[in-house]
């Protein structure tokens, strides 16, 4: 596979001894756990070291619901309260890590909320996607400005750089494509040799005209990746609230057991049915360099984590299960009773990339094609009003698609017990049923293999 890098990216010498490492929104979700990044980074500031930062804890939310209010007519007040919250938050944060310390960022965390604040004016009547791209990736450059701060402060000597300048792509907002030429020059020439730790933004990119973009959501993985690949990175480390990847959603899965090693194969297909730790496109990158990816606690660094590399041996050694929420099911029928045959499916499937949304199982018969959806309401709408001029639709929501690797005979019908199926899916390695959540457990439980 290739990652359209192409022959003009290559490998420039011998591979420098750069190690990117990843910290998500709950890894600096308050003052606290900024705290504790110091000593994971301390570590390591002997090599060449590029750290890759999410928004604080849940605020890419916070600024969807900002967004929402910013386009509703009559919701400036909800707006007002969104912003002020958010902007306490981080206040909140500051004053916590600096006091009244000069090193506070306050000055510039205060710019970057006024810069938030007029582009929502600016950008009003702009298509949806591409304010919601202008907008989330303050949730990025605010946290990075406090956290670079924060280091600095430290003691650890910390560049700050812009990942919109840094990160190229096109112009597909909310799921943007790199420009990977353009991404490894401006990366080389930017943070090859620095001599500092390199702090910059995950999940943000920019076109050439300076318009923020966004990877697609839970995105700062495949920056970090991205990072990696054009520097040729030794590794890659993500830090989480969890010791490693394991076979389950431990917060779901009272059985999880952690995969201590496992292969970019593997791996890919797990985050690809929703495994939600990785994002999905965070392995191809570093696949394609022999790059390994450690997952890591940054509760407790000293656990034993998950290594991904080319390695396959360790595969399939325990069945994995993946929890997909808020699932929407949509039939599509013919109003001409003609049959659902492979240019009608072509058509359907061609509106759903259109709407940019990715079907997670599909089922087909005579009359009838089905897909199981994300719940993304903006999407779905564009999708459905697309159909519904020519199909006839039906649509549930609410539903739980689980997705078992490597199942063993029995398997899906003990995890199935008691649930309808509303559809479902086999393949040599991989079962998936859909169900309605409403009468799914909330706490799951791997059965024993027979
Ligand atoms: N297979 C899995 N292995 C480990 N954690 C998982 C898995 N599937 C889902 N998770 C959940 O992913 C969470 C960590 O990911 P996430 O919250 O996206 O982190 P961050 O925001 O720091 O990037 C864990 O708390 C865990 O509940
Ligand atoms: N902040 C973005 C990008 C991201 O990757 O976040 P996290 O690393 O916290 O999953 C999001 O919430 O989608």
């Amino acid at each position: 596979m290739t990652h359209g890098v192409g022959h003009d990216v290559t490998r420039q010498g011998e591979p420098d001894m750069t190690t990117v490492f990843k910290f998500g929104g709950a890894s600096i979700k308050d003052a606290d756990a900024i705290r504790h990044l110091t000593p994971l980074l301390e570590e390591h500031t002997d090599r060449p070291l590029i750290v890759v930062v999410s928004a604080m804890g849940k605020t890419t939310n916070k600024l969807e619901a900002l967004l929402a209010a910013a386009r509703s007519e009559g919701k400036e007040d909800a707006y007002r309260e969104c912003f002020e919250a958010l902007q306490a938050d981080h206040h909140e944060a500051m004053e916590a890590l600096f006091g009244d310390s000069r090193d506070s960022p306050a000055e510039r965390v205060d710019a970057l909320f006024d810069e938030l604040d007029a582009l929502h004016r600016k950008h009003r009547a702009s298509p949806y996607a591409r304010h919601y791209d202008q907008t989330v990736c303050y949730g990025e450059l605010i946290s990075t400005t406090i956290v670079a701060a924060w280091l600095n402060h430290c003691g650890i000597a910390t560049d700050w750089h812009d990942a919109r300048e840094l990160v190229r792509t096109d112009a597909c907002h909310q799921a943007a494509n790199l420009d990977w030429a353009a991404t490894a020059d401006a990366i080389r020439e930017r943070l090859r040799g620095s001599e500092c730790v390199a702090l910059t933004q995950g999940f943000i990119g920019g076109t050439e005209h300076g318009d923020a973009t966004t990877l697609g959501r839970e995105g700062s993985d495949f920056s970090a990746a991205i990072f990696a690949h054009c520097l040729d990175a030794r590794e890659v480390v993500i830090w989480k609230d969890v010791t490693g990847l394991f076979n389950a959603d431990p917060r779901r899965f009272d059985n999880a057991i952690q995969l201590e090693r496992l292969s970019y194969a593997e791996a890919t297909e797990l985050a690809w049915h929703g495994a939600k730790v990785i994002h999905p496109k965070t392995l191809g990158p570093l696949q394609e360099k022999s790059i390994p990816l450690t997952v890591r606690s940054f509760e407790t660094p000293d656990a034993t984590p998950s290594v991904i590399d080319a390695e396959r041996r360790f595969d399939a050694e325990a069945p994995s299960c993946i929890l997909r929420e808020e699932q929407v099911w949509i039939e599509v029928l013919p109003r001409d009773f003609a049959f659902m045959d492979e240019p009608r499916q072509h058509d359907i499937l061609g509106r759903l990339v259109e709407a940019g949304l990715h079907a997670n199982l599909v089922d087909s018969s005579a009359m009838r094609f089905a897909l199981c959806l994300d719940n993304k309401p903006e999407r779905l709408e564009q999708l459905i009003d697309s159909l519904e001029a020519d199909y006839e639709i039906n649509r549930e929501d609410g539903l739980t698609l689980l997705t078992v690797r490597h199942p063993q005979p029995g398997m899906m019908d003990t995890l199935s017990e008691g649930r309808e199926a509303l559809a479902e899916r086999r393949n040599a390695t991989t079962a998936q049923r859909l169900f309605r959540s409403s009468d799914c457990p909330e706490t799951w439980h791997i059965p024993e293999s027979r």
